[in-house]
């Protein structure tokens, strides 16, 4: 059976697809051939190899200009978009075909092997040859013995700033080291998200117990995994691009941090964006020249346009929700290509891993940072590779892009965090910094479901995980495997109890395609880690049913939590205190954010579905009558579930600010050479989720960097 599914896979890819490993980059010339500029006509590009001589075979899309057939857009009218209620439309299902065909036994076999038992690391590895790979350049064998700069950590911000510090001429040398492997096709189709959640491609992180929170998530711990991957956290996320408010940034600024307000970090967001939206392409805060596509998805449900429609009713107009100044609903918009998951190792590594001056290692754990105790100067970074201890000098800077969570482990490994914390370890202190004590997360509650009497009106996981929607994403990148989760269309919405003077939201809103009941208590309940005793009690009646949800994140959450090293073991996970919804006011704006999800869904554009609102039983909360105050409260700390968006653990501020750990320019205070770049040095929640600010971080320390080195090349 497998193996139809590899040659099924391989069938497309070489038919539909053309590689993007085909090519090598010669240090003398500039080749910049990507997934959006290989020539149509590839057989004659010089500096193409026939494809069917390279290992990888990777399906990138040959473009990304918008086609009118996949309208990749927001639409004006459904003409472009595939929409489940039209399937019984004669031309649809002559193209697409999605209801002749009863779930693929093939495919359900693959999103299962992705699942559970599937491990990468495994010799036997069956997808192996759908792995990308970052071998060092032509002529080097191993890695050099110095670099100008060392960065840990190739994910959504180390990725940016690999890239940028190494095009220049005269060219800096960098070492990128990376504990995660390359990706793989797979981990490219948008519907596998939750997937990926239990794959080898996590640190599957818990959050330490709290008691009264997370209550209906097994062993009662939050989940909090972050991405282990060339790409970090990018090639795990759900796609979404968010930018947040101006205001998010101007407040930063004006706590000290100088250079980071709103107009001046605008430009690093528009330096990596190609919009390909086309409504909204255009407008002035867009990017059009980046590497970061930015699209619609290209599939739909009809329940999406049901809940723009009820927002537009009860006030929230219809626009571009990454527009600085309105707030509203839109339809989603995510980092993809033509459909497949465009993580930052894509768009910003692969074109140029055949840079001799960029090396990238992959499956390498950093293990410290080595730092003279007296002159407080860095002088490499200790890693750890096929079990061997190495040792890398820098001439420049180690820079951490390591993550919220890696990059104040390493910090405290080497001596630079809480005095008392470390020496209760053992840990020599370098520098007496606030590392780790301050962690912010985005949390959501995802128990707010609405029964649909239609049939056909959402997804449901035997419509998607079918063979031809398998052969329909390959080659066209659309229909129901496109969908990001199951995320059609996102709403930022300022609650009553909200006290911010100005347009800024306290709650964003995931409207869904049907809900986390799709797969019947399958993928999507164990990548939030929901118990199966609570899911049993909750929602099984939901199973195999049309539903409808929108998921409430709070935005701007006032609890603040922390992190500090388990022990001294490089390869222990960290402890993680998220004290969620330990200030009233969260679980207060929670509340209200239910209550107008309520609202929404007994609106007018809803009652064509019959939309009836699913007031589980939770184990936890039997006691309260269903529906009441108490019993939201209660549901909302048995099902909250993080966002997996910590920031603030190696917080940036200025020098008066007792909890900074990193300046304006992200150096380590005290420190001599190092730097902090990554979602960590966020200093207070941002109405975003964390993907495209932490590429922005790249962005701006690619220049903060070399502002600092210009005279010294
Ligand atoms: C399930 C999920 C869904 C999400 N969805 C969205 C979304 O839709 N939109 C959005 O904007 N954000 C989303 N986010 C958040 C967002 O993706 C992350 O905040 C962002 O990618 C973090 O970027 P980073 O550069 O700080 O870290 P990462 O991208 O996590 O990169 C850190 C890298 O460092 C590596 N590393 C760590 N320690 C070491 C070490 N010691 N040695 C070597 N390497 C090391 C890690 O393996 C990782 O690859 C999501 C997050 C999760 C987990």
């Amino acid at each position: 059976m497998r193996r139809l599914i590899y040659t099924a896979l391989l069938l497309n890819t070489l038919l539909y697809t053309k590689a993007i490993d085909i090519y090598e980059e010669d240090d003398s010339v500039d080749v910049e051939n990507g997934p959006y500029d290989i020539p149509n006509n590839i057989e004659n590009n010089a500096n193409v190899r026939s494809f069917r001589n390279s290992r990888i075979l990777w399906p990138y899309p040959l473009n990304n200009k918008s086609d009118p057939i996949k309208g990749n857009e927001e639409p004006s009218s459904d003409e472009n978009v595939l929409h489940l209620s039209k399937l019984k439309n004669g031309n649809r299902k002559a193209r697409f075909g999605y209801w002749s065909y009863p779930q693929s036994p093939i495919v359900d076999i693959m999103m299962q092997t992705v699942a559970s038992n599937y491990n990468p690391t495994n010799a036997n590895d069956p997808f192996d040859f759908l792995r990308d790979s970052y071998p060092l350049p032509k002529g080097y064998n191993e890695p050099l013995n110095e670099y100008d700069y060392v960065i840990v950590g190739a994910g959504s911000s180390g990725s940016v700033l690999a890239a940028r510090l190494t095009e220049d001429k005269p060219r800096a040398s960098v070492l990128l080291i990376e504990a995660g492997k390359p990706e793989m096709l797979l981990s490219d189709i948008p519907a596998l998200t939750q997937y990926l959640q239990q794959t080898d491609y996590v640190w599957p992180y818990t959050m330490e117990h709290q008691p009264g929170v997370c209550m209906g998530s097994e062993e009662q711990r939050c989940y909090a995994p972050r991405g282990k991957a060339i790409g970090g956290t990018s090639v795990t996320n759900s796609m979404f691009y968010t930018r947040g408010r101006p205001q998010d940034w101007d407040r930063i600024a004006a706590d000290g941090n100088f250079g980071w307000s709103y107009e001046e970090v605008l430009k690093y967001y528009m330096k990596s964006e190609r919009s390909e939206l086309k409504k909204y392409r255009d407008q002035p805060y867009r990017g059009r020249d980046g590497e970061l596509t930015v699209e619609n998805v290209p599939f739909k449900t009809g329940l999406v346009e049901a809940f723009l429609a009820a927002g537009r009713m009860l006030g929230h107009p219809t626009i571009d929700y990454n527009a600085p100044d309105q707030l509203g609903f839109g339809y989603v918009q995510t980092i993809t290509n033509r459909g497949h998951r465009l993580s930052a190792a894509k768009a910003f590594l692969h074109r140029h891993k055949g840079r001799k001056n960029l090396h990238i290692l992959s499956e390498a754990k950093a293990t410290k940072v080595i730092i003279d105790p007296q002159t407080k100067k860095v002088s490499g970074v200790e890693y750890i590779k096929n079990n061997i201890k190495h040792r890398v000098n820098c001439r420049r800077e180690v820079i951490l892009s390591a993550g919220p969570i890696g990059s104040p482990q390493l910090l405290m490994l080497s001596g630079i965090g809480p005095k008392e914390h470390l020496q209760t370890l053992g840990i020599p202190v370098v520098m007496d910094l606030k590392v780790g004590r301050t962690l912010y997360d985005h949390i959501g509650f995802p128990g707010v479901i609405f029964k649909l009497k239609s049939t056909n009106a959402s997804l449901l996981e035997p419509k998607v995980a079918t063979l031809p929607n398998l052969m329909q994403w390959l080659q066209f990148g659309d229909g129901l495997l496109a969908s990001p989760g199951g995320v059609e269309a996102i709403g930022y919405l300022k609650t009553a109890l909200s006290e911010d003077p100005e347009l800024v939201p306290d709650i964003e809103l995931l409207s869904m395609g049907g809900s986390i009941t799709q797969d019947s208590g399958g993928a999507i309940r164990r990548s939030m880690r929901i118990s199966e005793n609570t899911y049993a009690r909750a929602f099984h009646t939901l199973n195999g049913m049309d539903t409808w949800q929108a998921i409430p994140t709070l935005l701007y959450p006032r609890s603040k939590g922390y992190m500090e090293l388990r022990d001294t073991s490089p390869f222990s996970h960290p402890k993680l205190y998220g004290n969620y919804l330990t200030d009233p006011k969260d679980l207060a704006t929670l509340k209200e954010a239910v209550k107008h999800i309520i609202q929404l869904g007994e609106s007018q554009p809803f009652k064509k579905y019959d939309a009836t609102l699913h007031l589980p039983q939770y184990p936890t909360c039997s006691t309260y009558p269903l529906g009441s105050d108490a019993y939201w409260e209660c549901a909302i700390r048995t099902l909250i579930v993080s966002f997996h968006e910590p920031i603030g653990t190696c917080k940036m501020g200025p020098s008066n600010d007792f909890e900074a750990v990193v300046d304006n320019n992200l150096r380590v205070y005290g420190i001599e050479g190092l730097r902090v770049a990554d979602a960590s040095v966020i200093p207070r929640p941002i109405g975003a989720r964390t993907n495209v600010p932490e590429i922005m971080i790249g962005e701006k320390a690619a220049d903060l960097i070399r502002n600092t080195w210009s005279n010294n090349v």
